[in-house]
């Protein structure tokens, strides 16, 4: 009992650990004293006073010279692009620009071409626009999956400052700071769109949804490169831009004419909805080079079929028609813009009616749609209706 009493009172004896027990406050002056001692012991003062007079001496010399420089990616982005400025630098930011120093040219004074981005840039009508820009002095950004574009034939401005490509699927979104942005990317052959159709419309929605919505954010012009398809197999000849179409929704060309029916409406949607700026080219058939040989369009075959002395396979009953334009057309002629009163904003048909196919043999028969295209013999230049100006919305 006695031993218990004892233990009990050394317990209560033993200082409380939880207390709170403030620290000695140090006197005031060694709190300036030992930072100040520190200071001078060992010549640490001499070493940060030499230190302050080189960086001050080299920032004197080679005054801040290095552009801006995207926050966001590494896509695109060149140290040596002085004329690189980012669309929302430019519009939300003047100030920045305008009060770069050190004697260089601000910025923004000495921007030259548009940055802009081809999706399908790599591909048939895709890299004669991108020829098109580059020689305009653009800075022009390819984006390419290339299952039908191909490498060489942008090969030749590789190396070029002003030119780059990226290798992705339009179906995945990107962030890239452009001005302008020329949506092209999709399989446009039937043999190619109808290889894999999911993909086919997939593109066409997803990838002008993701192109649209980066237009939206960075406050970039959006031109969609859309088809004479949109009218389906046409009730009306020539078609005028106010048609509607006569369109399959379920037929095996539906991804494709019905993809990029879809695309329209996107576009329009982003438009009224966004206030982003739109132009629609609806573009008809054409030929040039570059065409793939085994393209699987009518004059890919045709000269294929041609140079191996082979017959001239025409499909179904071969009074089909189609109006056709050579590529640099496409890109060359003086523009027509669009924009008829009535007309969707900026849409263009572009291509020249031909005869049918009433001197060849045929060797082949299919059941087709549709029957024909006919342009009303307007020739744009894509990226000359880009740069219009005018717009007129449909009320429709
Ligand atoms: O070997 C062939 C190939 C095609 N044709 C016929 O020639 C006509 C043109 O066919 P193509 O395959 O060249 O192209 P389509 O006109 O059907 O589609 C094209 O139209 C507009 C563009 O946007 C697209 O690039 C493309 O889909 C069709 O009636 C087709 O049946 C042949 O008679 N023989």
């Amino acid at each position: 009992m006695a031993s218990e009493l004892i233990n009990r009172r050394h317990e209560a004896d033993q200082p409380d650990a939880d207390a709170y027990y403030p620290r000695p406050i140090k006197p005031w002056s060694s709190t300036v004293t030992r930072p100040m001692r520190y200071m001078l012991r060992e010549q640490r003062l001499l070493f940060v006073l030499v230190g302050i007079a080189i960086a001050t001496l080299v920032f004197t010399i080679f005054p801040r010279s290095t552009p801006y420089s995207d926050p966001f990616s590494g896509y695109g982005i060149r140290p040596d692009d002085e004329s690189y400025v980012p669309a929302f630098q430019a519009q939300r930011r003047p100030s920045l620009s305008m009060g770069a120093t050190g004697g260089k040219i601000p910025l923004g004074l000495k921007r030259k071409g548009m940055r802009v981005v081809v999706t399908g840039g790599a591909g048939f009508v895709g890299s004669h626009l991108v020829d098109r820009l580059m020689a305009r002095g653009d800075t022009v950004i390819v984006v390419d999956n290339f299952f039908t574009g191909r490498k060489e034939n942008v090969m030749h401005h590789f190396g070029n400052p002003n030119f780059e490509l990226i290798r992705h699927d339009v179906v995945e979104p990107i962030l890239l700071e452009v001005d302008q942005i020329y949506h092209l990317a999709c399989p446009a052959s039937p043999v190619h769109y109808k290889f894999n159709p999911v993909k086919t419309i997939k593109t066409n929605v997803v990838g002008t949804l993701n192109m649209l919505g980066l237009a939206k954010r960075v406050g970039a012009r959006f031109l969609l490169t859309s088809t004479s398809e949109v009218y389906g197999d046409p009730l009306q000849h020539p078609q005028v831009e106010t048609y509607w179409g006569n369109v399959n929704p379920i037929g095996v060309r539906s991804c494709y004419d019905e993809g990029k029916r879809t695309a329209e409406t996107l576009t329009m949607d982003y438009h009224r909805g966004a206030n982003v700026e739109v132009r629609i080219a609806r573009i008809f058939n054409t030929y040039g080079p570059r065409m793939c040989i085994d393209d699987g369009r009518v004059v890919s075959n045709f000269v294929a079929q041609a140079l191996r002395k082979e017959p001239l396979t025409v499909y179904g009953d071969g009074k089909q028609t189609r109006s056709f334009q050579f590529v640099s057309d496409l890109d060359t002629i003086d523009p027509y813009t669009a924009a008829e009163d009535g007309g969707g904003p900026s849409r263009s048909e572009a291509g020249v009616a031909i005869e049918p196919y009433d001197r060849v043999p045929f060797s082949q028969t299919q059941s087709l749609e549709p029957q024909s295209f006919e342009a009303s013999s307007k020739l744009i230049e894509l990226h000359a209706l880009m740069n219009t100006k005018d717009m007129k919305i449909s009320k429709g």
